[in-house]
């Protein structure tokens, strides 16, 4: 078992990573002296909940909490208001109080869900992640916790810190392979923003890491939590380089959002948009080669790197005009500069967005 710290002065918390661990859920609770006197609502969903729910109650039980669940529907479209409303009032009618805690455990969904439950029920009660996705090695760090709008994604949320994670990798291993695949993406990311070795090591593990062997699995979800935790404590609150952590969003979270929350996974749309940013940082004076190594390490783990033809230019663009990353009449993009390092600015153009729909739509999916 590895711990990561996210190092942010009295809100700092322990990244627990390793195999097994929903099992002692009860032993790392009594650790972070979690009270037993108040009821702990687990907030998961319906493909997690066979697998995973039990292994967290036995546990939790026997050391003396006293739980209560919640079950959402395993998608996307449960990062709403209405379902938001719904784990509410379960946290209401099973009587949580201010020293309760919710814990997520699944996904991104359920984590950026049972967070802004935790962040908003009372004004704020204790939040602990078990994620259960190789996704959730991002979603589950840093505290951006959010539901949806039918216009936006993420818009409606809060920026709310959990006590602890504890990443059971052994979780993982039930995992359908698209949506191993989507995870790495976030993945590979990280290696493209930071770390230009950990992301040689991603492409050079790309078999090892898709056949979800154990020990290549852990150390890539050390190397992403450790690059998130980094740069969530060098700026929680997105006062700059956080956005980093965006490359490939500003066109995903468009895709996802035309595509009525389903279409697209959250890792195969930016996976596309990751490569939408590598086109225009071409177009800019970078070297052709910046985005083909780009475009070949994601196809390396199956990912998308095509814009897919039926998703309405217009529409992207006013999408993406809705998101947070248009701020000041301007569109923020992470650009690429090489592979491991990336430049935030707010000058790309519609014009040169619309030359990348086009191009990443096939009609010339070259540079
Ligand atoms: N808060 C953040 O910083 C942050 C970062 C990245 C992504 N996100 C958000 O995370 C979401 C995507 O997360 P995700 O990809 O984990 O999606 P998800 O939570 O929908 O999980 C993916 C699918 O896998 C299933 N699943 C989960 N764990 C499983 C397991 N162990 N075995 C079998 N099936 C399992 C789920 O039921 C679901 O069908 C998006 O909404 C995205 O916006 C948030
Ligand atoms: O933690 C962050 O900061 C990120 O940007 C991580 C992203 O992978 C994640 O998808 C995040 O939810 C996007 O945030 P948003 O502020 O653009 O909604
Ligand atoms: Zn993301």
């Amino acid at each position: 078992m590895r711990t990561l710290e996210v190092d942010l002065g009295d809100r700092s918390y322990p990244i627990y990573i390793g195999g097994d661990l929903l099992e002692q859920a009860g032993a790392y609770f009594e650790r972070h002296e979690l009270t037993k006197k108040s009821p702990v609502l687990i907030v998961t969903d319906t493909n997690v909940a066979p697998l995973h729910l039990r292994k967290v109650e036995v546990s939790l039980q026997s050391s003396g909490y006293r739980t209560v669940h919640h079950i959402v529907e395993a998608g996307e479209p449960s990062k709403s208001l209405a379902v938001f409303e719904e784990v509410m009032t379960t946290a209401i009618e099973s009587g949580l109080d201010r020293k309760s805690s919710v814990v997520a455990l699944g996904g991104g969904v359920v984590g950026d869900l049972a967070g802004f439950v935790a962040a908003s029920y009372m004004r704020g009660v204790n939040f602990i992640q078990m994620p259960t996705t190789i996704l959730a090695h991002d979603s589950s760090v840093g505290g951006k916790v959010a539901v949806n709008h039918r216009l936006a994604k993420n818009m409606i949320g809060a920026f709310y810190q959990p006590e602890m994670v504890l990443y059971d990798v052994s979780s993982l291993q039930t995992l359908p392979n698209r949506e191993v695949r989507a995870g790495l993406s976030e993945m590979v990311k990280h290696g493209l923003i930071w770390d230009q070795q950990f992301t040689d090591w991603c492409g050079d593990n790309a078999g090892k890491l898709l056949s979800l062997d154990p020990e290549t699995l852990e150390y890539g979800l050390i190397q992403g939590c450790g690059v998130k935790a980094k740069v969530v404590a060098a700026d929680e609150r997105e006062q700059g380089l956080r956005a980093i952590l965006n490359l490939g969003h500003t066109l995903g979270h468009a895709i996802e959002a035309t595509g009525g929350y389903g279409e697209y996974l959250h890792g195969e749309a930016i996976s596309i948009g990751m490569a939408a940013a590598a086109l225009i940082a071409v177009h800019r004076g970078k070297e052709a080669a910046l985005y083909e190594r780009t475009v070949e390490l994601l196809q390396g783990f199956g990912l998308p790197t095509a814009m897919p033809v039926h998703l309405d230019e217009d529409q992207l663009i006013s999408a993406m005009m809705h998101d947070k990353k248009f701020t000041e009449n301007k569109i923020v993009f992470v650009l690429p500069v090489q592979i491991g390092k990336v430049e935030i600015v707010s000058d790309v153009t519609l014009d040169e967005v619309r030359r990348v729909i086009a191009e990443l739509k096939g009609e010339r999916q070259n540079v």
